[in-house]
């Protein structure tokens, strides 16, 4: 699924420059369950935004299904993005005005899904993530687990090929985290999707098949 080579991405600042990633090699099959994890500021959230081209390597490729996300243009990118990777983020990154069947049916709007078969994929969405009963509640409304699964629904409502989740849990207590981690990976298996989470969580990292750590850009299996 992704092969990534060289995969270098230079930040300038000033006079200084920082390798946020120096030369990464890695190879993640189609449904690997994958965690990056390492110190702060040692390129994760860097590298997660090159496998869902949210970011481009200053050298080196990444390859997802054979297509280089580095040269693809901005166009085809944002297509690519819309319809085979979901995110989620620590923060949840919901629209506060917005109910919870609302913003899951943002995630199809770019695809040119009628708005009825939307309001029924965004309900079945929810429903898959045990948020059925809450539909109609905006964010505000909702505890940090349920917009998290909000979240999730939005991510997966479009039935994507890969999930990148970059501190899913970071923001809630340890039982709704295990609630959370119960939902990914559930949804993960049933619907053979590709899973890379980065997480600071030790616990986390344990539970994966696999894990790699990333210190000041460079890749080490663990
Ligand atoms: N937009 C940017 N401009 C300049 N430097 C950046 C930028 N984004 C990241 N960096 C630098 O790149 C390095 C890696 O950052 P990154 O956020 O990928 O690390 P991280 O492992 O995700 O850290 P954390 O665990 O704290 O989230 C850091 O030194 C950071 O300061």
């Amino acid at each position: 699924m992704y092969e990534l080579t060289g995969v270098t991405r230079r930040y300038t600042r000033g006079k200084g420059v920082v390798d946020a990633l120096a030369g990464v090699d890695l190879t993640i099959a189609t449904g690997d369950y994958l965690v990056i994890k390492g110190p702060t500021g040692g390129g994760k959230s860097t590298l997660l935004q090159m496998l869902g081209g949210l970011d481009r390597p200053t050298s080196g490729s990444v390859l997802l299904d054979g297509v280089d996300l580095a040269k693809l243009p901005e166009a085809r990118l944002t297509r690519l993005r819309s319809e085979k990777i979901g995110f989620v983020f620590q923060s949840f990154n919901l629209i506060p005005t917005l109910t919870a069947q609302e913003n899951v049916e943002t995630a199809l709007v770019p695809l040119g899904i009628k708005p009825k078969e939307r309001r029924e994929l965004a309900a079945e969405a929810l429903s898959s993530v045990g948020l059925g009963e809450r539909r109609g509640h905006v964010p505000s409304e909702l505890s940090g687990g349920q917009q998290q699964r909000v979240a999730i629904a939005r991510a997966l409502v479009k039935k994507p090929q890969v999930l990148l989740a970059d501190e899913p849990t970071g923001n809630l207590d340890e039982s709704t985290r295990d609630e959370i981690m119960d939902v990914l990976q559930i949804r993960c298996k049933e619907d053979g999707l590709t899973f890379v989470m980065v997480t600071h969580d030790s616990h986390l990292a344990k539970q994966a098949p696999r894990a790699v750590t990333l210190r000041k850009g460079t890749l080490s299996s663990s």
